[in-house]
């Protein structure tokens, strides 16, 4: 990442594309764009005999300075927003009242809609948009302003409020397509996560979506239960591929159902699945796959016309901190295979 962008991440860099990386981010440039005018406008206010506007200029620059500095060390987004918008609001009534430079200081008023609008969403940013339009009213048209000098044409308090409306009215519609399309972007990508980690036949998680959730599991000691059906392919062969398919939905339902709180169960491949518990003893942990094995050993299944039974055989191990997840899984599978070796429709644990 270049080192601007660094800058503006203020380190926050490692979710470059997260919602809070990007407001990070934006609250930063905003910022740092405000220090960017309002200290060379200070000081050449300064130097113009302003006294007071160049010091309100150069203390917003100081204060906006500062806020890299809150946001390089707490990341915290919407307090630093705050200390960017809040200044702002007080600095364009104190130019709309005083006229600024030369009085000028009604053009920077456009940039606020734009500001609040991000910073504070449509709701809360058109509330305060309102307030500020208010607060514009009162001092363009009721109080003794700059607006009063022989210099403006009358019509011109007007246009800059109507003027203004419009860019509040542009500047709205704008955030609320942006908030809409990031609100279907982060809808699609759950989608997208949940598809991509989801076995589309058994609705379970797929070996992916399993793996992710152990590899990221906060647990240091867990049980794994790898099961595998017995003489599938027969399944196959005698009743066809469509009623193998609805078997593997129906084991799916089976094996979820008596999982405990925490419990996960995956289609870890073909007709191989892979549950994991924790919070209980190994031996809990062999009864809960002696349950399933006796559960599906006298299940009867049946799909249309046809009646099958069918039974599975389950390899246990636990996961501690003298083994890795990898180690257990080989554990659990060696284990299957032992099952399988002995005659199938069996458990084995170590
Ligand atoms: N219908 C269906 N069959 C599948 C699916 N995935 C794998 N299979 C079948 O599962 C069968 C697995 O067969 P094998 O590995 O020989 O094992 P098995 O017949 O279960 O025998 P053992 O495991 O030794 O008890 C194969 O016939 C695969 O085609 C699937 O998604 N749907």
């Amino acid at each position: 990442m270049s080192t601007w962008l660094t800058f503006f991440y203020v380190g926050k860099n490692e979710g470059a594309f997260s919602e809070d990386a990007r407001r990070v981010f934006i609250v930063n440039l905003f910022a740092t764009v405000g220090v960017l005018f309002t200290l060379p406008l200070g000081l050449s206010s300064l130097y113009e005999g302003e006294v007071v506007l160049g010091v309100v200029l150069i203390f917003i620059a100081f204060l906006y300075s500062m806020n890299h500095i809150y946001l390089r060390y707490t990341h915290n987004h919407s307090v630093s927003g705050n200390f960017v918008i809040y200044p702002l609001y007080i600095l364009m009534v104190y130019l709309i009242y005083t006229g600024g430079v030369h009085g000028t200081g009604h053009v920077w008023v456009y940039c606020l809609p734009a500001v609040a609008l991000f910073l504070h969403g449509l709701k809360r940013g058109l509330i305060e948009l309102g307030f500020f339009t208010l607060a514009l009213v009162i001092v363009m048209f009721f109080m003794d302003s700059h607006f009063v000098e022989p210099d403006y044409h009358p019509t011109l308090k007007s246009r800059i409020l109507f003027s203004f409306l419009v860019v509040i009215f542009l500047s709205a519609i704008y955030e609320y397509s942006m908030s809409r399309s990031n609100q279907e972007l982060k809808e699609t990508t759950a989608k997208l996560k949940l598809v991509a980690n989801t076995d589309a036949l058994t609705e379970l998680l797929n070996r992916r979506g399993m793996m992710q959730r152990l590899e990221g599991t906060t647990y240091t000691s867990y049980h794994l239960l790898l099961a595998d059906v017995d003489f599938f392919k027969r399944i196959n062969d005698e009743y066809g591929h469509d009623v193998g398919d609805y078997a593997l939905a129906e084991l799916g339902k089976i094996i979820q159902k008596p999982l405990p709180k925490g419990g996960l169960a995956s289609r870890w491949g073909g007709e191989e699945f892979l549950v994991a518990v924790c919070d209980c003893t190994e031996l809990d942990a062999f009864n809960l796959a002696e349950s399933i094995r006796q559960e599906v050993e006298e299940h009867e299944f049946v799909y249309l016309d046809q009646k099958f039974r069918m039974t599975l055989s389950f390899g246990v191990a636990t996961m501690n901190e003298f083994t890795s997840l990898r180690e257990t899984i080989t554990l659990a599978d060696n284990r299957l295979y032992s099952a399988k070796r002995a005659g199938r429709n069996q458990t084995r644990k170590g």
